[in-house]
């Protein structure tokens, strides 16, 4: 390559990276950045966190840095995102870091992004449901689902506000609204259902975590979380005690956290593990990687409800099939029945929240 090709090419890289966007907080670092020679991008998918400066946000983010499927990935937050931007934009891995701070810059946190993963809102604090949230995260997952309809309405979204069973149905309905909905581009993220799952299981199992997979339908929470133990893989049975013990303790995994926090949260580092793997797998998905079978909390008709946790197979469109519940035996026949019931009521909120 002539000399004066590569040094137009070099000064293109930066004048690219340098663009509005990418300096909306970082001015004092403008100088040191033009003293760069390239500042090199990877090839790869363009990832939002929305909620970025938070509990989970803030592992989350460091994880989507060490992805090498993300090329770019934004962190927009309406607190803190200057300092995590800056921190997490030394790791010598390939994505380029951009900070947004507050709603003026949500469009250029979101314009041309593949995947938005949403943690933003409050958490639960001890003696509180998930659905105690609503009041309040409704109202946010409303505003930046707005968004991501105006701004990147092709974007896959994993939905990690609570209460999850109301959060998608109302991310659906604004999208409808918008005229934007694709069914197969929204997933609710169960994922730490099942990462729980897994690492109870393999504790009573005495095995490896990474070694077994536990299904998690139904929703995500309390009752409506419905691990189905008749279809561990690998093939293996429990005693009713060992049952009822895993269910409760799948079950209540979250309120374990929320107590042993003692009022500063819930879940976040476990969370942040289990929405990064996510994550992955869906960039695996978009990225035309053949059979990513994850559970998740989609539109679905395997039940009568209009939304379900299941497994789904990921692809270039998203959730491209879902897949159907499977032989269950009485246990989790009887589970089901209390599941649907519950997530009927919290579907319902969530669509009537935007239909009022
Ligand atoms: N799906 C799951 O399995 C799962 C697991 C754990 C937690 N959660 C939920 O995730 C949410 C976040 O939990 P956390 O522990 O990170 O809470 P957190 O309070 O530590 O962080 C939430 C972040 O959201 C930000 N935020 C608030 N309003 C916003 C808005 N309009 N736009 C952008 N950002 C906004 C806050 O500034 C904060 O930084 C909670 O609702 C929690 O219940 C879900
Ligand atoms: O329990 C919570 O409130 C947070 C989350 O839904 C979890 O399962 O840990």
């Amino acid at each position: 390559m002539e000399p004066n090709t590569e040094a137009l090419r070099r000064m293109a890289r930066i004048a690219a990276h340098l663009q509005p966007s990418s300096t909306q907080m970082e001015g004092s670092s403008l100088l040191r950045r033009e003293n760069c020679r390239a500042k090199g991008g990877a090839p790869g998918f363009k990832v939002a966190i929305l909620g970025a400066a938070g509990g989970i946000g803030q592992p989350l983010a460091l994880l989507m840095k060490m992805n090498p499927l993300v090329s770019v990935l934004h962190l927009y937050d309406v607190v803190n995102t200057p300092g995590v931007t800056a921190d997490i934009s030394h790791m010598d891995t390939g994505a380029v870091v951009r900070g947004f701070l507050g709603q003026p810059q949500l469009e250029s946190a979101l314009t041309g992004m593949d995947l938005v993963i949403i943690p933003a809102g409050i958490p639960r604090k001890p003696g509180m449901t998930r659905d105690d949230l609503f009041k309040i995260n409704a109202g946010i997952v409303q505003t930046l689902c707005e968004g991501v309809a105006k701004f990147c309405p092709h974007a896959i979204v994993n939905l990690i506000s609570n209460p999850v069973n109301s959060t998608v149905p109302i991310a659906a309905e604004v999208f409808k609204r918008a005229g934007t909905y694709d069914p197969k581009r929204l997933l609710g993220v169960t994922t730490l259902d099942v990462v729980r799952a897994n690492t109870f299981v393999a504790e009573v199992l005495g095995v490896n975590p990474k070694d077994v997979n536990v299904p998690v339908v139904g929703g995500h929470s309390g009752v409506t979380i419905l691990p189905l133990l008749s279809q561990v893989n690998p093939p293996c049975s429990f005693t009713p005690d060992e049952i009822s013990y895993l269910t409760d303790r799948i079950q209540n995994g979250g309120t374990e956290v929320v107590e042993a926090k003692a009022g500063t949260g819930s879940a976040t580092l476990s969370m942040a593990f289990a929405a990064a793997k996510f994550a992955d797998t869906c960039l695996r998905g978009l990225h035309g990687d053949a059979g990513i079978i994850e559970c998740s909390f989609v539109a679905s008709q395997v039940t009568e409800l209009p939304f379900f946790a299941a497994k789904v197979r990921l692809g270039r469109g998203g959730a491209e099939e879902i897949f159907p519940l499977g032989p269950l035996n009485e246990f989790e026949r009887v589970g089901l029945e209390k599941a649907k019931k519950e997530l009927a009521g919290s579907i319902e909120k969530g669509i009537s929240f935007i239909r009022k």
